[in-house]
């Protein structure tokens, strides 16, 4: 139901469709004007329904029941390996290293620097160089605390301060 020309595409990033239009190459998110909106609503049921879409793309993107996650890890004095690339021997308290961590929080949701980039100089993981990012992982992988905190997110979204004996953590996930 669609005027001539446009098409329906899809937004992998957003997992959301899109409207195209092959002529002109432009998109946009709204239907374009004089589309045929009942005609429209039946065919996106059909072919764009998110539960399929993402079944769909949940498939293609992993291996099957594994996520892709970044993280920055602030260690403290009690984390169970209280060293790392940056510091070799971590002496901060874990109030200290909540407070730094809620810092990095507000900077990243306020949309101001990315998880990966302030993991890059400000992780004490050894993800740190990759942005933080620990490929993919299945359940029974990473300690319990983050691994439920891990599944519990869509990708693109952000945990809240989440703690393991490793440390105090945000994620992301990825995929
Ligand atoms: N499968 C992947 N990519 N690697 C194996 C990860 C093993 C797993 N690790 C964790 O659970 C901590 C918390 C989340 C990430 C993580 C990273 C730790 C944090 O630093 P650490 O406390 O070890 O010094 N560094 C590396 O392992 C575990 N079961 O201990």
């Amino acid at each position: 139901g669609l005027p001539e020309d446009w098409e329906v595409r899809h937004s992998q990033s957003k997992n959301l469709p899109y409207y195209f239009n092959s002529a002109t190459k432009t998109s946009r998110w709204e239907p374009p004007s004089g589309t045929d909106v009942d005609k429209l609503k039946i065919y996106m049921a059909k072919y764009h329904s998110p539960t399929s879409q993402q079944q769909q793309q949940q498939q293609q993107q992993q291996p099957q029941g594994k996520i892709r996650c970044a993280h920055l890890l602030v260690k403290h004095n009690q984390s169970r390996r209280p060293s790392s690339w940056r510091e070799s021997e971590i002496t901060r308290t874990k109030q200290e290293a909540l407070t730094t961590l809620q810092g990095f929080e507000q900077r990243i949701k306020s949309g101001s620097i990315s998880l990966g980039e302030l993991a890059l100089t400000e992780s004490d993981c050894s993800s740190a160089r990759k942005r933080g990012d620990l490929g993919y992982f299945g359940r029974g992988d990473m300690q319990k605390e983050f691994e439920d905190a891990a599944f519990a997110l869509k990708p693109g979204e952000i945990s809240g301060i989440v703690d393991t004996a490793s440390g105090l953590h945000l994620i992301e996930r990825l995929e």
